[in-house]
């Protein structure tokens, strides 16, 4: 039996990244860069006022108390042809003249003499005026041909409003994993919901499957539901394999029953065994293995936890190497209560998360661990992860945490403390070597 460690090196080593494809700026919500992007422009494109008031020409002359005529309006989206020289007024986002150079609001301005529609004519300055003040200048956000988001980032609504700033429309975005989900198991009611057949259950494995691997933004080819037999596997295989998928992950019939077939099948098949068994728990008797034709298969023992843990342990990071992502951050919290793991065995444990009084991060592993149970995993903030210290882990040590689902900057706090923290207002959590 192999280490998580081992197994994962096994899994991702011979894996690269996935083609890329050109989207639409409006439909990048989710998805991975392919190539940094460097800036086609400066942020902002040009000088311009941050207050609403009047652009000076700072100097000797724009001492408090001093006056200066104003001749001119400019407001956001106003050209402005040639220089000026005198005080003009301004409004927020409207370009600062070539010539002048400061902007003071409004509001430190008396004056002096207006219009009868209200165009001021003359002002006069409460304080001194200095170069630059109230002045956003070009470049000072982003600068033009600077890398502005590296390959890997995950598009979200911030990356989208800095891409519109400059402009970007359609992005190279590395295109979405495509995966097949097989369920094995003649105990899995197929077909109408209710009432259950006898020693019938309902399948919670695809529809778990199904839910995370979408809002890690995979394509779900396929989730089918299969019989502990040979053939309608191998079938599937095959469908999945005509589909083009990058990866099947499949459930069930890994262990040592009679029934237990999916190792035995895909030696069959020809495939190439990357491993079997890991020293983990739950979930240890997951196997790894490469299609002649391609894809990956994660078979993932069938108890909902170790279904679980393969896919947010296994599954995660082999859809991260595939968008180019490297190793994710490790997440600490501080323990909350003593726990005893099997030396040997990596544990995935389900916890609560809640904030102290002091801001720290605190996580609970839940009572019932067992793998069979689903209910504490739906109440769950994140997971727990005990491996070392000969199995013994004391109150107030520092361990590794990650998020409950495959996105892995979901990680919900206080949920399952019924949203009690000590302090909501303050999450420290420390970030540190890739995992
Ligand atoms: N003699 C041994 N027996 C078992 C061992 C062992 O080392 N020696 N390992 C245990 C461990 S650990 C696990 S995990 C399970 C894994 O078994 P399989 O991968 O063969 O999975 P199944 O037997 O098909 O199912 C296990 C369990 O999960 C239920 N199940 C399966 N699919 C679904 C689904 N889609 N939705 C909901 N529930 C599902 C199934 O009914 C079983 O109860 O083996 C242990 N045994
Ligand atoms: O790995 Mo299994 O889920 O411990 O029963």
């Amino acid at each position: 039996m192999i280490s998580y460690r081992e197994a994962i090196e096994r899994l991702l080593a011979p894996l690269s990244v996935l083609p890329s494809e050109s989207c639409a700026l409006a439909d990048a919500g989710g998805r991975v860069l392919a190539d940094t992007l460097t800036s086609p422009l400066a942020l902002p494109s040009f000088d311009h006022a941050a207050m609403d008031g009047y652009a000076l020409k700072a100097g000797a002359s724009t001492g408090g108390g001093s006056e200066h005529p104003v001749r001119g309006s400019l407001a956001a989206g106003d050209a402005v042809p040639g220089a000026r020289s005198s005080a003009c007024e301004i409004m927020t986002g409207a370009r600062l003249p070539d010539g002048l150079d400061a902007v003071v609001a409004v509001e430190r301005t008396d004056v002096l003499q207006a219009q009868p529609d209200g165009t001021p004519r003359r002002i006069r300055l409460l304080d001194d005026v200095t170069p630059g003040q109230n002045v956003r200048r070009t470049g000072s956000d982003v600068s033009r041909g600077a890398s502005v988001l590296a390959a890997g980032t995950v598009i979200e609504p911030a990356q989208i409003m800095l891409l519109a700033a400059l402009g970007i429309t359609r992005l190279a975005v590395v295109r979405r994993p495509r995966v097949a989900i097989i369920c094995t198991g003649k105990e899995l009611q197929t077909g109408a919901p209710s009432p259950l057949r006898d020693g019938q259950i309902h399948n919670s494995n695809g529809p778990y499957l199904v839910a995370e691997l979408r809002r890690a933004d995979a394509e779900v080819v396929s989730c089918v539901t299969v019989d502990d037999t040979v053939h309608p596997y191998v079938a599937a295989l095959e469908r999945a394999v005509e589909a083009g998928v990058d990866m099947v992950v499949s459930t069930g019939a890994v262990s040592m029953g009679r029934h237990d077939f999916v190792p035995d099948t895909l030696r069959q098949v020809g495939a190439r065994l990357l491993f079997h068994k890991v020293a983990i728990r739950p979930g240890k008797p997951l196997l790894a293995a490469r299609l002649h034709a391609g894809p990956l298969v994660l078979a993932l023992p069938g108890t909902p936890m170790a279904v679980a843990v393969g896919a947010r342990f296994f599954v995660a990071p082999v859809l991260r190497a595939m968008a180019g992502q490297g190793g994710e951050p490790v997440l600490h919290a501080t323990l909350a209560s003593a726990q005893h793991s099997k030396p040997g065995l990596r544990h995935f444990l389900r916890a609560a998360l809640w904030l102290d009084e002091q801001g720290r991060l605190q996580a609970r592993p839940l009572d019932r661990q067992e793998p069979f149970r689903i209910q504490p995993f739906a109440h769950a903030d994140a997971w727990v992860v005990l491996d070392g210290h000969a199995g013994d882990f004391a109150s107030g040590m520092q361990v590794e945490i990650a998020s409950l689902g495959l996105a892995a900057t979901s990680l919900s706090i206080g949920a399952a403390t019924g949203g009690r923290t000590d302090r909501p207002s303050r999450c420290a959590f420390s970030r540190d070597e890739p995992r």
